[in-house]
């Protein structure tokens, strides 16, 4: 089966490619590399040993785009491709629905023109806004509190109008809580541009010397520690979970929709003591002020992914901080750095 991975060249949809390739899927990138580096597909390909079809696109351009189902048979579509920075997204809101609506719009319509019925959604747990009670079911209300979230909403909504309107359309929206982590080969993972505004690569940017000390957004949340707490996932578990999507999307189930997650919840600070034991470095922190529009606990109940699809997170939170710093140490500028040291 051929596998469209759109925004495959991103951090997850990099790690996903090559589980799908182990399991024997051919795949097939389009990326237009806004938040990515063409060096990933080497990566992806020297880690597997197979070749990976890339073309440089933007998933917006309908006439390009139709040239991918033109040249290839594909089977499915896994969309990751999107702009993903809640913060930007208040400052950005018409980049962010612009990318995020119209290049799932122009992907549904040409699967829609070459008769493609198997879709995966990249959503999130930004959907359950500010969730009353933890862990957090898929059945749970949804709500969004920033224009990043909204996209993500209203893609969710406008794939369960298509799955009503037409039976014979497949899709798997997957709700991702926290990816962290990296292939341990430490040849791929996660490179955000500039000052990290995620936890995990905050923490390694400092542990590696680039950042001087961890802000901790508040300490008086009603949490166990009173630091927020969150639910983090191996991105190589959060990549498998795609693959058995894609089994259930063959058996023709219409629209599902499943929590990736561990079901476990971590405090900030745990996070820190945990990534402190698995690289033996030091992280230095100071409490800060909460960060506006977070929110005290989030995390998943990950049982009807674990029933409906026989998945389940198997990577523990020292495995994580393990590959996070991995990936980190050997690579600590980047794809960039790596990229020109090999030219
Ligand atoms: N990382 C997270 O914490 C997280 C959590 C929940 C959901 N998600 C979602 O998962 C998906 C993947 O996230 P990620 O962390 O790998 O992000 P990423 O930025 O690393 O990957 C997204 C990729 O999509 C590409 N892209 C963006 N717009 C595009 C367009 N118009 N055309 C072609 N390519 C385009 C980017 O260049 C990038 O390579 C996104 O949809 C994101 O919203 C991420
Ligand atoms: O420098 C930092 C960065 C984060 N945090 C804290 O660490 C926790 C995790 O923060 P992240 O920014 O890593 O992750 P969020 O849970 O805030 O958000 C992420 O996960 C969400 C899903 O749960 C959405 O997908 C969102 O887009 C994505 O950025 C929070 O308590 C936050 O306050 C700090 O203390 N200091």
């Amino acid at each position: 089966m051929n596998i469209l991975v759109t925004g495959g060249a991103g951090y997850i949809g990099s790690h996903t490619a090559i589980e799908l390739i182990n399991a024997g899927y051919e795949v097939v990138i389009v990326d237009n590399l806004c938040n990515s580096n063409p060096v990933v597909i080497d990566r992806i390909q020297e880690i597997t040993g197979k070749s990976v079809k890339f073309y440089e696109i933007d998933t917006r351009d309908s006439k390009k785009l139709r040239v991918v189902f033109e040249e290839n048979k594909i089977d499915a579509v896994i969309h990751f491709a999107a702009l993903k920075a809640v913060g930007e997204s208040v400052e950005k809101p018409l980049e962010y629905y612009d990318n995020n609506l119209t290049n799932t719009i122009t992907v549904l319509k040409l699967m829609k023109e070459f008769g493609v019925d198997k879709f995966v959604f990249s959503s999130s747990a930004t959907v359950y806004g500010n969730p009353e009670t933890c862990p957090i079911r898929e059945d749970f209300p949804l709500s969004t509190t920033n224009p990043y979230g909204s996209t993500k909403l209203m893609i969710e909504d406008m794939l369960r109008d298509i799955c009503k309107a037409n039976k014979d359309f497949n899709v798997a929206i997957l709700r991702y809580f926290n990816p962290i982590g990296a292939h341990e080969s430490g040849l791929i993972g996660e490179e955000p541009h500039g000052i990290p505004n995620n936890l995990m690569p905050y923490i390694t940017k400092v542990a590696i010397g680039q950042l001087k000390q961890l802000s901790v957004f508040g300490d008086d949340y009603d949490t166990h520690d009173g630091t927020g707490v969150r639910d983090y996932i191996h991105v190589v578990d959060l990549a498998n979970g795609h693959v058995k999507a894609l089994e259930k999307l063959n058996q023709k189930p219409g629209l599902v929709t499943y929590n990736l997650g561990t079901g476990t919840g971590y405090s900030v600070l745990d996070l820190v003591k945990a990534f402190e034991k698995a690289s033996g470095v030091e992280i230095p922190y100071k409490i800060v002020e909460r960060r506006a529009g977070d929110i005290a606990m989030c995390y998943a109940d990950a049982t009807k992914a674990q029933k409906e699809l026989g998945w389940v997170a198997k990577y523990d939170v020292n495995k994580m901080c393990q590959d996070s710093w991995n990936w980190q140490s050997k690579n600590p500028n980047g794809y960039q750095k790596k990229a020109l040291e090999t030219v």
